[in-house]
Protein backbone atom coordinates (compact mmCIF):
# COMPACT_ATOMS: atom_id res chain seq x y z
CA UNK A 1 0.00 0.00 0.00
CA UNK A 2 1.23 3.26 -1.25
CA UNK A 3 1.49 5.85 2.23
CA UNK A 4 -0.55 8.36 2.73
CA UNK A 5 2.34 10.90 2.16
CA UNK A 6 2.94 9.69 -1.02
CA UNK A 7 -0.35 10.47 -2.42
CA UNK A 8 -1.07 13.51 -4.57
CA UNK A 9 -3.89 14.41 -2.54
CA UNK A 10 -4.02 14.09 1.27
CA UNK A 11 -7.28 15.11 3.17
CA UNK A 12 -6.34 15.25 7.19
CA UNK A 13 -8.99 15.39 9.74
CA UNK A 14 -10.99 17.74 7.47
CA UNK A 15 -14.52 19.75 8.62
CA UNK A 16 -16.24 21.08 6.53
CA UNK A 17 -19.75 23.50 6.50
CA UNK A 18 -21.72 25.28 4.56
CA UNK A 19 -24.57 27.16 5.90
CA UNK A 20 -26.05 24.87 7.82
CA UNK A 21 -25.36 22.04 6.16
CA UNK A 22 -23.14 19.70 7.65
CA UNK A 23 -21.09 18.03 4.93
CA UNK A 24 -18.09 16.07 6.44
CA UNK A 25 -16.87 16.04 9.42
CA UNK A 26 -13.36 14.60 10.53
CA UNK A 27 -12.69 13.18 7.01
CA UNK A 28 -9.26 11.75 5.65
CA UNK A 29 -8.46 10.40 2.78
CA UNK A 30 -5.60 10.19 0.70
CA UNK A 31 -6.07 9.83 -3.23
CA UNK A 32 -3.14 8.01 -4.86
CA UNK A 33 -1.93 7.66 -8.54
CA UNK A 34 -4.02 5.80 -10.83
CA UNK A 35 -6.78 6.37 -8.38
CA UNK A 36 -10.01 7.02 -9.71
CA UNK A 37 -12.49 8.10 -7.01
CA UNK A 38 -16.23 8.48 -7.44
CA UNK A 39 -18.31 11.18 -4.58
CA UNK A 40 -21.75 10.24 -4.48
CA UNK A 41 -24.66 11.46 -2.48
CA UNK A 42 -27.92 12.91 -2.80
CA UNK A 43 -28.74 16.56 -3.83
CA UNK A 44 -27.17 19.28 -1.75
CA UNK A 45 -25.07 16.94 0.62
CA UNK A 46 -21.82 18.98 -0.19
CA UNK A 47 -20.25 17.43 -3.00
CA UNK A 48 -19.79 20.55 -5.04
CA UNK A 49 -18.55 22.38 -1.84
CA UNK A 50 -16.49 18.95 -0.89
CA UNK A 51 -14.26 19.37 -4.36
CA UNK A 52 -13.72 23.19 -4.08
CA UNK A 53 -12.26 22.24 -0.60
CA UNK A 54 -9.98 19.93 -2.57
CA UNK A 55 -9.54 22.46 -4.65
CA UNK A 56 -8.42 24.99 -2.09
CA UNK A 57 -11.16 27.69 -2.82
CA UNK A 58 -13.52 26.89 -0.18
CA UNK A 59 -11.99 27.36 3.41
CA UNK A 60 -13.20 24.42 5.80
CA UNK A 61 -13.71 24.79 9.27
CA UNK A 62 -11.28 22.23 10.43
CA UNK A 63 -8.25 20.15 9.06
CA UNK A 64 -6.00 20.74 5.74
CA UNK A 65 -5.69 19.37 2.59
CA UNK A 66 -1.79 18.59 0.88
CA UNK A 67 -0.97 18.31 -2.92
CA UNK A 68 2.17 16.92 -3.41
CA UNK A 69 3.40 16.49 -0.04
CA UNK A 70 3.10 20.24 0.68
CA UNK A 71 0.49 21.98 2.17
CA UNK A 72 -2.34 23.47 0.29
CA UNK A 73 -2.74 27.01 1.89
CA UNK A 74 1.15 27.21 1.64
CA UNK A 75 1.40 27.04 -2.30
CA UNK A 76 0.39 30.09 -4.84
CA UNK A 77 -2.40 29.98 -7.08
CA UNK A 78 -0.27 29.20 -9.86
CA UNK A 79 1.53 26.55 -8.44
CA UNK A 80 -1.40 24.60 -7.44
CA UNK A 81 -2.93 25.08 -11.51
CA UNK A 82 0.08 23.27 -12.51
CA UNK A 83 -0.78 20.01 -10.30
CA UNK A 84 -4.45 20.34 -9.54
CA UNK A 85 -7.46 21.27 -12.01
CA UNK A 86 -11.20 21.56 -11.92
CA UNK A 87 -13.86 20.74 -14.45
CA UNK A 88 -16.72 22.86 -12.41
CA UNK A 89 -20.46 21.92 -13.01
CA UNK A 90 -21.55 24.14 -14.97
CA UNK A 91 -20.17 25.35 -17.86
CA UNK A 92 -20.17 29.43 -18.94
CA UNK A 93 -17.69 30.90 -21.35
CA UNK A 94 -17.57 34.69 -20.80
CA UNK A 95 -15.32 35.37 -24.05
CA UNK A 96 -15.79 34.61 -28.14
CA UNK A 97 -12.94 33.28 -28.80
CA UNK A 98 -12.39 29.80 -31.09
CA UNK A 99 -12.91 26.11 -29.43
CA UNK A 100 -8.92 25.88 -29.74
CA UNK A 101 -8.11 28.58 -28.53
CA UNK A 102 -9.85 28.15 -25.60
CA UNK A 103 -8.15 24.82 -24.95
CA UNK A 104 -5.04 26.26 -25.01
CA UNK A 105 -6.24 28.49 -21.63
CA UNK A 106 -5.71 25.39 -20.41
CA UNK A 107 -1.84 26.03 -20.76
CA UNK A 108 -1.73 29.03 -19.08
CA UNK A 109 -0.25 28.02 -15.52
CA UNK A 110 2.33 26.64 -17.17
CA UNK A 111 3.70 29.23 -19.51
CA UNK A 112 5.02 32.60 -18.96
CA UNK A 113 2.76 35.97 -18.21
CA UNK A 114 2.55 37.37 -21.76
CA UNK A 115 4.62 34.86 -23.15
CA UNK A 116 2.57 33.03 -26.33
CA UNK A 117 1.80 29.30 -26.57
CA UNK A 118 4.40 27.03 -28.28
CA UNK A 119 3.97 24.74 -31.36
CA UNK A 120 3.78 21.92 -28.52
CA UNK A 121 1.22 23.69 -26.74
CA UNK A 122 -0.91 24.04 -30.03
CA UNK A 123 0.02 20.27 -30.92
CA UNK A 124 -1.50 19.19 -27.48
CA UNK A 125 -4.58 21.28 -27.50
CA UNK A 126 -5.50 19.78 -31.33
CA UNK A 127 -4.65 16.37 -29.41
CA UNK A 128 -7.22 16.77 -26.44
CA UNK A 129 -9.69 18.26 -28.93
CA UNK A 130 -9.12 15.19 -30.99
CA UNK A 131 -9.48 12.85 -27.76
CA UNK A 132 -13.05 14.77 -27.29
CA UNK A 133 -14.06 13.98 -30.83
CA UNK A 134 -14.15 18.20 -30.76
CA UNK A 135 -11.50 18.65 -33.32
CA UNK A 136 -13.91 19.67 -36.37
CA UNK A 137 -15.31 22.35 -34.12
CA UNK A 138 -11.74 24.01 -33.59
CA UNK A 139 -12.34 26.89 -35.66
CA UNK A 140 -15.69 27.26 -33.85
CA UNK A 141 -16.85 30.19 -31.28
CA UNK A 142 -17.20 28.77 -27.86
CA UNK A 143 -20.24 30.90 -27.62
CA UNK A 144 -21.99 28.60 -30.69
CA UNK A 145 -21.79 25.57 -28.68
CA UNK A 146 -24.45 23.02 -27.56
CA UNK A 147 -24.28 21.94 -23.91
CA UNK A 148 -22.68 18.63 -24.53
CA UNK A 149 -20.39 19.99 -27.04
CA UNK A 150 -19.80 22.99 -24.18
CA UNK A 151 -19.01 20.21 -21.74
CA UNK A 152 -16.76 18.95 -24.02
CA UNK A 153 -14.58 21.65 -24.53
CA UNK A 154 -14.50 22.41 -20.84
CA UNK A 155 -13.04 18.48 -20.41
CA UNK A 156 -10.89 19.24 -23.26
CA UNK A 157 -9.30 22.32 -21.88
CA UNK A 158 -8.85 20.44 -18.17
CA UNK A 159 -6.68 18.04 -20.28
CA UNK A 160 -4.71 20.25 -21.94
CA UNK A 161 -3.90 21.66 -18.55
CA UNK A 162 -2.52 18.02 -17.65
CA UNK A 163 -2.69 18.61 -13.90
CA UNK A 164 -1.85 15.98 -11.67
CA UNK A 165 -5.04 16.01 -9.78
CA UNK A 166 -8.48 16.07 -11.62
CA UNK A 167 -11.29 17.31 -9.45
CA UNK A 168 -14.78 16.35 -12.30
CA UNK A 169 -18.45 17.89 -10.78
CA UNK A 170 -20.76 16.08 -12.56
CA UNK A 171 -18.76 15.96 -15.66
CA UNK A 172 -21.31 13.71 -17.78
CA UNK A 173 -23.67 16.36 -17.16
CA UNK A 174 -25.54 17.28 -21.00
CA UNK A 175 -24.08 14.28 -22.07
CA UNK A 176 -25.91 11.79 -24.19
CA UNK A 177 -25.25 7.66 -23.25
CA UNK A 178 -22.29 7.03 -25.65
CA UNK A 179 -20.83 10.86 -25.15
CA UNK A 180 -20.66 9.85 -21.23
CA UNK A 181 -18.75 6.78 -21.99
CA UNK A 182 -16.79 8.53 -24.48
CA UNK A 183 -15.33 11.38 -21.68
CA UNK A 184 -15.06 8.56 -18.83
CA UNK A 185 -12.87 6.25 -21.12
CA UNK A 186 -10.70 9.07 -22.22
CA UNK A 187 -10.41 9.97 -17.84
CA UNK A 188 -10.00 6.47 -17.15
CA UNK A 189 -7.30 6.21 -19.46
CA UNK A 190 -5.53 9.60 -18.21
CA UNK A 191 -6.02 8.26 -14.64
CA UNK A 192 -4.91 4.18 -14.91
CA UNK A 193 -2.14 5.09 -18.25
CA UNK A 194 -0.98 8.45 -16.97
CA UNK A 195 -1.43 7.48 -13.28
CA UNK A 196 -3.34 10.80 -12.66
CA UNK A 197 -5.64 11.15 -9.49
CA UNK A 198 -9.37 11.50 -9.74
CA UNK A 199 -12.30 12.61 -7.67
CA UNK A 200 -15.73 13.01 -9.62
CA UNK A 201 -18.92 13.92 -8.55
CA UNK A 202 -21.60 12.05 -9.83
CA UNK A 203 -25.33 10.61 -9.68
CA UNK A 204 -25.34 7.62 -12.10
CA UNK A 205 -24.24 5.03 -9.83
CA UNK A 206 -23.72 2.32 -12.20
CA UNK A 207 -20.97 4.36 -14.07
CA UNK A 208 -19.06 4.47 -10.91
CA UNK A 209 -19.34 1.16 -10.36
CA UNK A 210 -18.04 0.53 -14.35
CA UNK A 211 -15.39 3.30 -13.63
CA UNK A 212 -14.08 4.28 -10.36
CA UNK A 213 -11.51 2.23 -8.31
CA UNK A 214 -13.10 4.11 -5.10
CA UNK A 215 -15.61 5.90 -3.66
CA UNK A 216 -16.74 8.40 -0.98
CA UNK A 217 -20.45 8.03 -0.22
CA UNK A 218 -21.66 11.42 1.60
CA UNK A 219 -24.93 10.94 4.13
CA UNK A 220 -25.22 13.74 4.81
CA UNK A 221 -25.12 15.49 8.91
CA UNK A 222 -20.63 15.11 8.07
CA UNK A 223 -21.37 11.21 7.80
CA UNK A 224 -19.17 9.95 5.40
CA UNK A 225 -17.78 6.40 4.52
CA UNK A 226 -14.41 6.10 1.96
CA UNK A 227 -13.15 2.47 0.13
CA UNK A 228 -13.25 0.81 -2.84
CA UNK A 229 -15.70 0.71 -4.93
CA UNK A 230 -16.84 -2.98 -4.56
CA UNK A 231 -16.59 -3.06 -1.15
CA UNK A 232 -18.66 0.18 -0.51
CA UNK A 233 -21.16 0.17 -3.28
CA UNK A 234 -23.99 -2.25 -2.61
CA UNK A 235 -27.58 -2.28 -2.26
CA UNK A 236 -27.66 -1.66 1.27
CA UNK A 237 -25.61 1.36 1.63
CA UNK A 238 -27.11 3.29 -1.56
CA UNK A 239 -30.25 2.67 -0.10
CA UNK A 240 -29.46 4.75 3.35
CA UNK A 241 -27.38 6.98 0.90
CA UNK A 242 -29.93 8.17 -1.39
CA UNK A 243 -32.89 7.03 0.87
CA UNK A 244 -34.88 5.21 -0.97
CA UNK A 245 -34.80 1.30 -2.02
CA UNK A 246 -32.16 0.45 -4.33
CA UNK A 247 -31.29 -2.97 -5.78
CA UNK A 248 -28.96 -5.00 -7.63
CA UNK A 249 -29.54 -6.77 -10.48
CA UNK A 250 -27.00 -9.38 -11.43
CA UNK A 251 -28.19 -10.88 -14.94
CA UNK A 252 -24.16 -13.04 -15.24
CA UNK A 253 -22.91 -10.72 -17.28
CA UNK A 254 -23.37 -7.20 -15.42
CA UNK A 255 -24.38 -5.97 -12.13
CA UNK A 256 -26.63 -2.95 -12.05
CA UNK A 257 -28.12 -0.58 -9.00
CA UNK A 258 -31.70 -0.18 -10.14
CA UNK A 259 -33.74 1.87 -8.09
CA UNK A 260 -37.04 -0.86 -6.95
CA UNK A 261 -40.24 1.33 -7.06
CA UNK A 262 -40.33 1.41 -11.09
CA UNK A 263 -38.77 -2.26 -11.05
CA UNK A 264 -40.98 -3.58 -8.76
CA UNK A 265 -44.23 -2.43 -10.97
CA UNK A 266 -42.69 -3.85 -13.79
CA UNK A 267 -42.16 -7.24 -11.95
CA UNK A 268 -44.77 -7.82 -10.22
N1 LIG B 1 -22.72 30.25 -1.19
C1 LIG B 1 -23.56 29.51 -0.48
N2 LIG B 1 -24.08 29.97 0.69
C2 LIG B 1 -24.91 29.19 1.43
N3 LIG B 1 -25.30 27.96 1.07
C3 LIG B 1 -24.81 27.48 -0.09
C4 LIG B 1 -23.92 28.22 -0.92
N4 LIG B 1 -23.61 27.46 -1.99
C5 LIG B 1 -24.28 26.30 -1.84
N5 LIG B 1 -25.01 26.32 -0.71
C6 LIG B 1 -25.85 25.24 -0.15
O1 LIG B 1 -24.96 24.26 0.35
C7 LIG B 1 -25.51 22.96 0.17
C8 LIG B 1 -24.53 22.08 -0.56
O2 LIG B 1 -24.44 22.52 -1.92
P1 LIG B 1 -23.56 21.73 -2.99
O3 LIG B 1 -23.72 22.43 -4.29
O4 LIG B 1 -22.18 21.56 -2.46
O5 LIG B 1 -24.31 20.32 -2.99
P2 LIG B 1 -24.19 19.11 -4.04
O6 LIG B 1 -24.11 17.85 -3.24
O7 LIG B 1 -23.08 19.36 -4.99
O8 LIG B 1 -25.60 19.20 -4.76
P3 LIG B 1 -26.12 18.69 -6.22
O9 LIG B 1 -26.05 17.18 -6.22
O10 LIG B 1 -27.54 19.17 -6.23
O11 LIG B 1 -25.26 19.34 -7.26
C9 LIG B 1 -26.84 23.18 -0.56
O12 LIG B 1 -27.87 23.15 0.41
C10 LIG B 1 -26.70 24.55 -1.18
O13 LIG B 1 -27.97 25.17 -1.30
Amino acid sequence: MIPAAQSPLVVEDLDVRIGPVDVVRDLNLAVGRGEFWGLLGPNGVGKTTLLKTFAGVFEPERGGISLDGKRMDERRRRDIARRLGMLPQHTHYAFDATCLETALVGRHPHIKPWARESRADHERARDALADLEMLELAGRSCMDLSGGESRRLALATLLVQDPQVMLLDEPTNHLDPANQVTILNVLHRQVVEARKSAVMALHEVNLATCYCSHVLLLYGNGEWDAGPTDELLTAENLSRLYRCRVRLIDDGRQRVFAVAGGFDRQTR
